[in-house]
């Protein structure tokens, strides 16, 4: 039994994404903490809806959902309802294994995960670290559950924070900038509609040959960019704006913020 505590965005995309693997809604459970939301979810995906302190009891697998600042009262409830042998999965941002296994019983092993919210289309990256009890077996089961969903890859707990800026925040900086590009559409006098259609199908190619020619973005780029034409001039007003430095910092304090999140 696979229990998500606080399936709000997050706990109802990997719902739903275990569901289309083909786990049937008898093995899993759901908590929330409005009863509407409760009552959408059950009759949306057919799961039992319970408690926390329940769920807690009774998962063997309890995938932590709420937002990192409700992780402590949350870890209150059902700290010591946790059995050992159970596994803990966090999806929280910020909150460390080690927060976790202070309020659980000794022993129990916690893995951490950043995903993202392309689960809802099963092409999430999901990126997970074993927390001090948890071993080989542990990352296997989560591994299991989140591989149906997206790519997963392992890394050390140390750059968790900064899987969270990269890949955990990484689809809202494509938004933002295709959002930027239909304006720029706008600016060209381009109907709003065709200039959104031309920037996510131009994103969608980009993104499709990214991931399947092999090539490096540079390479890639190099090839749309012809000496004397229209590419390398955009490119010239993207580097005297400094959008490069623009991204690392934006990134470098998008992991800073999951660094101060730890401290509740
Ligand atoms: N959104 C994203 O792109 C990503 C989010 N994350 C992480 O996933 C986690 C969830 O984020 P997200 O799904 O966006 O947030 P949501 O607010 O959508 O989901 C959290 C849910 O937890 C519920 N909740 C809060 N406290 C309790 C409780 N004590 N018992 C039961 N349910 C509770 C909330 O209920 P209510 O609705 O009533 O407040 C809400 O439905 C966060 O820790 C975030 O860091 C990770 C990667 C990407
Ligand atoms: O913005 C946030 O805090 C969460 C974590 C990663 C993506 N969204």
């Amino acid at each position: 039994m696979i229990a998500i505590l606080g399936a709000g965005k997050m706990g109802e995309a990997l719902l739903s994404g275990v569901l289309r693997a083909g786990r049937a809604p008898s093995e899993l459970m759901a908590t929330v903490r409005r009863e509407e939301r409760g009552a959408l979810l059950r009759e949306r995906y057919g799961v039992e809806i319970v408690g926390n302190a329940e769920a807690a009891a009774t998962a063997d697998t309890l995938v932590l959902a709420v937002k990192p600042q409700d992780m402590g009262v949350l870890l209150d409830e059902i700290g010591a309802k946790v059995r050992p042998g159970r596994l803990v999965i966090s999806m929280a941002a910020g909150i460390t294994t080690g927060f976790i296994e202070e309020r659980l019983p000794a022993g129990v092993p916690v893995v951490r995960v950043m995903s993202n919210t392309p689960v809802l289309v099963d092409e999430a990256m999901s990126v997970i670290s074993a927390g001090s009890h948890a071993g080989e077996e542990n990352l296997k089961l989560a591994e299991e559950l989140l591989s149906p969903v997206g790519k997963v890859l392992r890394l050390p707990e140390s750059l968790q924070d900064g899987a969270t800026a990269l890949s955990g925040s990484g689809p809202a900086y494509f938004y933002y900038l295709v959002e930027a590009m239909v304006d720029a559409g706008i600016l060209l006098g381009m109907p709003r509609a065709a200039a959104l259609e031309m920037v996510i199908q131009s994103a969608v190619g980009a993104a499709v040959m990214l991931r399947d020619s092999g090539e490096h973005p540079v390479m890639l780029r190099e090839a749309v960019t012809s000496p004397g034409g229209t590419t390398i001039s955009a490119i010239r007003e993207l580097e005297r704006h400094g959008v490069r430095a623009a991204v690392l910092e934006a990134i470098e304090a998008a992991r800073n913020r999951g660094r101060e999140l730890a401290g509740g």
